[in-house]
């Protein structure tokens, strides 16, 4: 549905490049995050898809073609598969609810009864149902980015592109607008957020795509914001037969006997080498005496980095 391949984009000869040698790709109904820190690339990589600008090298597909190569006349018809949301939600503020999305429908030429018909479906859709004739001002934070999402998919766009949703709204606010952006993707639409909403991604556990100085430095299916850190946490103890993390600890506690049937367990993470993500990214698991030496679940898919616990400073008595 998208598709970057080594896509490098310089808006200036004299700064480093906003997007540098990015490849990857989207498949068609996917939720994607953009994250990574302000400046790393996502608002630019959200221009690239629109055709707002073009890559300095690589080539931009969007439903299998190549934007670049598309003459200028085709442009309108690629924006058209494409809806856009912003953290500003950039609402037409003469104009009431019901004719904001109306709009959308307007300018492409479509019948009035087809606009009487969808503009009041997608307004249900996005739980605006009753509130037609208000006008923008009259709005909440979180009604406004209703409308502008409704605005967005009235013509059924293939892809929808949100660059900071939420970035305006509180956290309850933000929430109800990923159930609409979440509804609409259940419906088939490919959607693609850029984001530094930390508790949505992690609540959400769609693929993430991380950006660092233009380059991807992360790509998980069911990932989170950052790397994982549990806060004031620095060990883990896991089950020795599961890998159920059974409590976490501290590193005062290093390594614990653990009761007939648990594991023992290793901590004192270095500060360089602390989880991904639990459980697979659980580092220096070691067995218990106690349990005869078999490794747990967890630490078979560990990194195989090997900081055996009488490596570290703060090391407990086994
Ligand atoms: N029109 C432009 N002209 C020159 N440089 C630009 C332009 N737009 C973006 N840049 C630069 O490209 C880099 C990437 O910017 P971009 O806006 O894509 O990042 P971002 O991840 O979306 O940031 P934010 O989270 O703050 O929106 C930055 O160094 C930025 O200064």
């Amino acid at each position: 549905m998208i598709r970057f391949e080594q896509v490098t984009k310089v808006y200036d000869r004299t700064s480093r490049a906003a997007l540098d040698d990015v490849t990857v790709e989207f498949e068609r109904g996917e939720f994607v995050f953009l994250v990574g820190a302000s400046g790393s690339g996502k608002s630019t990589f959200i221009r690239l898809v629109l055709r707002e600008e073009r890559a300095s090298h690589g080539a931009v597909y969007v439903t299998g073609r190549n934007v670049a190569r598309l003459p200028s006349w085709r442009v309108p018809r690629l924006r058209r598969s494409i809806g856009v949301v912003f953290q500003d939600f950039r609402l037409l503020p003469n104009k009431t609810v019901f004719a904001n999305v109306a709009f959308a429908m307007q300018v492409l030429g479509r019948r009035r009864a087809l606009i009487n018909q969808a503009v009041p479906d997608v307004l249900e859709m996005v739980g605006l149902a009753g509130k037609e004739k208000r006008m923008p001002h009259e709005l909440s934070g979180g009604e406004q980015q209703r409308v502008a999402i409704a605005r967005a998919v009235v013509n059924r766009p293939a892809i929808l592109l949100a660059d900071e949703p939420t970035g305006n709204l509180d956290p309850e606010t933000s929430r109800g607008i990923m159930d609409v952006l979440d509804r609409i993707n259940q419906n088939g639409t490919t959607v693609v957020m850029a984001t530094h909403d930390d508790d949505i991604v992690n609540a959400m556990r769609r693929r993430v795509v991380e950006l660092s100085d233009g380059v991807i430095v992360r790509d998980e299916a069911e990932g989170q914001y950052g790397p994982f850190i549990a806060p004031e946490t620095d060990a883990v103890v896991l089950d020795a037969q599961s890998g159920v993390t059974l409590f976490e600890t501290t590193p005062v506690v290093s390594a614990l006997q653990g009761e007939p049937g648990a594991a023992t367990l290793l901590t004192e993470q270095p500060q360089d080498q602390r989880p991904v993500s639990p459980p697979t990214g659980l580092l220096d698991l070691r067995r218990s005496g106690a349990l005869g030496g078999r490794r747990t679940p967890a630490a078979d898919t560990a990194p195989s980095t090997d900081h055996g616990a009488t490596d570290h400073e703060g090391e407990a008595t086994r």
